[in-house]
Order: structure tokens, then C-alpha cells, then sequence
């Protein structure tokens, strides 16, 4: 099979769901949807491996959708997603592949009002994209039942694996029936998946879309070396210079986020922030600005590193390293996706260095060194960012009603002046307001405990239990509480808050 040029009817969708595919101009399967849907059409399980954002949603979407009985009212299928926004996402595009069939989809996620779900759900849903937390609380009192359930996908199974919550999803599938089909997705599959596969999984098929590396070669790769005093500087300036469309920076906690974000507002960028201790609305609001284009810059934790598919995303900042190459594939992924480009920069602080290989290691490529930019450099980004302003405006707008108020000012002075003060007006100078950074501590140099190799390299780990968790890892040596299994709360609100400040 020619994977490149699939066409959707080649792989025997039903002409229901031919039609949605047809409404969002969906023309050809991408790789994992050619490879992966017939596969799943025969109920067989599957592991799904392909890179971030080629269409895994619809490669599990759409042959979910397809066997949907639609006269029943039954839940058919569920989908396990590890954030609220990624399930609304992911439940937003099972509602369009199940268009030409009218397939009900719901989502339930934590931070949502649980009586309103429970309303929700007597409108019969037939497809559930939950969050763990909150699909257990519902089975629990009993507002769903899932035992007429045929299909469960876990979406970023391994992330989900990573936050604890096995056992969750060990419960809910309790509730399903023994021979359901069970789809796992993700771009990154580190070993501990395994174990998953084996306690949840019938002879799995194991689909990987081959790619040379792992991470989108439609993205630019940069790390630049930067001492932690001075990563803020290096970052406007970046975004100076770069002017993305929207960026995404990510910072490694959320005081970091928190701070961030105001620092960047204050130096008069659109930015905000994003993570787990915000209020649900609060998180959807900002996700939603940021789409729109309302704010261009998004500060995030790793909350937002998963499946997140915004369009217009040029640009992603690591203004701290990732924990976990892992981390690192799916932050960047935010970028490149369908087929267009991205830039990725990752600031490297001197005694953070040996993450780098570790990351390049497990993506199989090298990133570029880039040097930090001056001052001048960004001044003079700015500059031709006021050039490119004039000339769009001489090429676009009507400028008949200045002509007049221009001869006047050319009486005055030299045509050069003017244009020299019209630039500085339009030039954004260095802004130099004092903002407020706590400084992070670096992550633990790598050859001083090679147990933390072990751990950060997860994909030579060998999955003894928990210890595989880098938040349970990471937590102590950061003066946390060793918490339990759930370190996040990004799930469902009815649960205890943790102490977590990675997300
Ligand atoms: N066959 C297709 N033709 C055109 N666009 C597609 C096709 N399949 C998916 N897309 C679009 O590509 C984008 C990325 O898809 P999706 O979010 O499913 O990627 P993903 O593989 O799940 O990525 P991630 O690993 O980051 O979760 C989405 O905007 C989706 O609508
Ligand atoms: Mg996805």
C-alpha cells in the first residue's frame, strides 16, 4: 500500500462517515490513519505509534465512529484522554467524524460542574471522552455504564501511565466488557507500556509509522545555552526578532508559569498563562484567547505539552528543559503539525548540558546551536518589523486621505526625517520595566546519580514499578512532598488537591 496517496474510501469507511471526512476537508489518510484503520475495523487491539500531529485522532476516530450503532443508546465507545483539554479537543473532533452518522459525543473531565454532566448524559451518549478521574467518579455513581462499551482508546496512553493513573483506568476498564477492542495511541511509547499492553491488551498489533527521528522534521530545532539570569532577556528578544504568529513557552513549574507570564505582560507582550491550579473556566478561557489570537504568547506546564492541536502555532519555547525527552517530542509537537512547519528553541542552562543528549538520544536528531541574540540584533528585528508594517500599508490601505496632512509635513522637514521618526515610533525599543523571576533550581546534573539516567532515559528503562514516574521522582529532590500516585489535579476537582507543581 502506496501509505502516502491513501484515499479514505480505500479503507472501507462506511459512506456516513466518508461524508464527515469530505466536510473537514479530509482528502487523504495521513500514514498512521492509512495503516492503523483497517487494523482497528477488525476489532483487533492496537498500539499506534506515529509522529505529533499526523491525525492519530481520526486514525482512532474514525473507525471508532464507524461502528457506532446508531439506533442504539447505548455508551459504544470511550475514549481516555490525561487532560481536560485534550478530551473537549478530542471529543470536538469525534463530534465531526460523527456527523454524517449524528453520533452523540460527550465530554466529562474534572473542574466541571458533575450535575450538569449528569444531565448531559441522559441525552444517550453513544461515544464518552473522559478524563480518568471523572469517568471512575461517574461509573461510581453509577450515572454511566459502559458495559455495552466495544471500544476503549487510551489517547497519550504513556502520559497517562506516567501521571499515575493505572489504576484508574484499571478500575474503568473493569467495567467494560472482556472483549472489547482496546486502542493505545501515542507519539512517544517508552518501554513501561509495555507492562500496560500486556495487563490490558489482546495480542496487541503494533503499528509504528516509520520516521528516521521522532520528532517532525517540518520542525526547526534550536537549543541555545543560556545562564538562568538571563533567559528572560534571550526570550523577548527571541520574540522580537522571530515575531510568531503564536508562541507556546514552556516553563517547568507553575510559580514559573505564574511569573512568567506576568513578566511578559508587563513588558507589553499579549501572554498568559496556563496550568492545573487554575480554575477550569479560567484554563478553558485562556485556551480559547489564545486561539482566537486575542493573546499571541501562551505560557504553559506540561499541561498543555499533549495533543493539543492549535492552529497558528509557529513558534514553541523550552524556557526550561523538559524532565523527559518524552515531554520534549510532545512540547515541540505543538508546533509542525498537518504538514506545516515550526520553530522549536530550547534554552539549555550550563549545568543542565547533559540533558541534551539525552533528549537528542531519544528523538534521533541533533538540535542547532543557536547563539543568544544581542540587543541590537532584537532592535534591529524590530526595526524591520516596522519596515514590513510601512510596506504592507503602501501595498494594502487606501492612503488618499493622508496625502494632504503628508505635503504639510514635507514643507516642514527633510522626507528622510519623517521616515526615521515614523520608524522609531513603530519600533518596539527595549523595554527594560523590572519584572520578578524566581530563579529555578536545574534539573540534577546527570553523572552525579546515574539512577536519575535511568529514570530520565526512559526509554532504556527496564519499568521497575513506580520508580518510572518522573514526577515521583522529581518531587522530593525539589523539596515536595513525596505525594502518592496522582501528582496532578488536572483531572477531577472532587479529589484532594496535591501539592504537584509541575503542571
Ligand atoms: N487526513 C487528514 N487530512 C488533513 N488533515 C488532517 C487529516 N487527519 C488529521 N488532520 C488534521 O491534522 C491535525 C493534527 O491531528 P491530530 O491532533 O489528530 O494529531 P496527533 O497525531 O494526535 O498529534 P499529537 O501526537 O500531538 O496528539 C488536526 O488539525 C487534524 O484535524
Ligand atoms: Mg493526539
Amino acid at each position: 500500500m502506496n501509505t502516502l496517496t491513501t484515499k479514505f474510501q480505500d479503507l472501507g469507511i462506511s459512506p456516513a462517515t466518508m461524508k464527515s471526512l469530505k466536510r473537514m476537508g479530509f482528502e487523504e489518510a495521513t500514514p498512521v490513519q492509512a495503516l492503523t484503520i483497517p487494523v482497528s475495523l477488525e476489532n483487533k487491539d492496537l498500539i499506534g505509534q506515529a509522529q505529533t500531529g499526523t491525525g492519530k485522532t481520526a486514525a482512532f476516530g474514525v473507525p471508532l465512529i464507524d461502528k457506532v450503532d446508531k439506533d442504539s443508546n447505548l455508551i459504544q465507545g470511550i475514549v481516555i484522554a490525561p487532560t481536560r483539554e485534550l478530551a473537549i479537543q478530542v471529543s470536538e473532533e469525534l463530534y465531526k467524524i460523527g456527523y454524517g452518522k449524528r453520533t452523540r459525543v460527550l465530554s466529562i473531565y474534572g473542574g466541571q460542574d458533575i450535575n450538569r454532566q449528569i444531565r448531559a448524559l441522559k441525552n444517550h451518549p453513544q461515544i464518552i471522552v473522559g478524563t480518568p478521574g471523572r469517568i471512575l467518579d461517574h461509573i461510581n455513581r453509577k450515572t454511566i455504564r459502559l458495559e455495552n462499551v466495544h471500544t476503549v482508546v487510551l489517547d497519550e496512553a504513556d502520559e497517562m501511565l506516567n501521571m499515575g493513573f493505572i489504576e484508574d483506568i484499571e478500575a474503568i476498564l473493569s467495567k467494560t466488557p472482556e472483549d472489547r477492542q482496546t486502542l493505545l495511541f501515542s507519539a512517544t511509547m517508552p518501554a513501561p507500556i509495555q507492562r500496560m499492553a500486556e495487563k490490558f491488551m489482546k495480542n496487541p498489533e503494533v503499528i509504528r509509522v516509520k520516521a528516521k527521528e521522532m520528532t517532525v522534521p517540518l520542525i526547526e530545532q534550536y537549543y541555545l545555552e543560556v545562564q538562568e539570569k538571563s533567559k528572560f532577556d534571550v526570550l523577548t528578544r527571541l520574540l522580537d526578532i522571530q515575531s510568531p504568529e503564536l508562541a507556546i513557552v514552556f516553563g517547568r513549574t507553575k510559580r514559573r508559569v505564574d511569573e512568567l507570564s506576568e513578566a511578559l505582560t508587563l513588558r507589553g507582550y499579549m501572554a498568559e498563562g496556563i496550568h492545573g491550579d487554575l480554575s477550569q473556566a479560567k484554563r478553558l478561557s485562556v485556551l480559547r484567547k489564545f486561539k482566537e489570537g486575542s493573546i499571541d504568547v501562551l505560557v504553559a506546564t506540561d499541561v498543555a505539552a499533549r495533543g493539543l492541536d492549535i492552529s497558528g502555532v509557529t513558534h514553541v519555547y523550552n524556557f526550561d528543559i523538559p524532565q523527559d525527552p518524552e515531554s520534549y517530542v510532545h512540547r515541540i509537537g505543538r508546533t509542525g503539525r498537518a504538514g506545516k512547519t515550526g520553530v522549536a528553541m530550547t534554552f539549555i542552562s550550563p549545568r543542565e548540558k547533559s540533558y541534551l543528549a539525552v533528549v537528542e538520544k531519544t528523538t534521533k536528531r541533533k538540535m542547532e546551536r543557536m547563539k543568544p541574540p544581542t540587543l541590537d540584533e532584537a532592535l534591529e528585528g524590530q526595526q524591520k518589523a516596522a519596515i514590513e508594517k510601512i510596506q504592507a500599508s503602501i501595498e494594502t490601505d487606501n492612503l488618499q486621505y493622508y496625502k494632504q496632512a503628508t505635503d504639510e509635513l514635507l514643507e516642514q522637514h527633510e522626507p528622510a526625517t519623517i521616515i526615521a521618526a515614523m520608524l522609531k515610533m513603530l519600533t518596539k525599543e527595549p523595554d527594560t520595566t523590572p519584572v520578578k523571576l524566581t530563579e529555578e533550581k536545574p534539573l540534577p546534573a546527570k553523572r552525579e546519580r546515574s539512577s536519575d539516567r535511568r529514570r530520565y532515559d526512559s526509554r532504556g528503562g527496564n519499568g521497575s514499578g513506580s520508580g518510572n514516574n518522573r514526577r515521583d521522582n522529581y518531587k522530593p529532590r525539589q523539596g515536595q512532598g513525596s505525594g502518592g500516585k496522582r501528582p496532578s489535579n488536572r483531572d477531577n476537582s472532587s479529589r484532594p488537591k496535591s501539592s504537584n507543581n509541575y503542571r
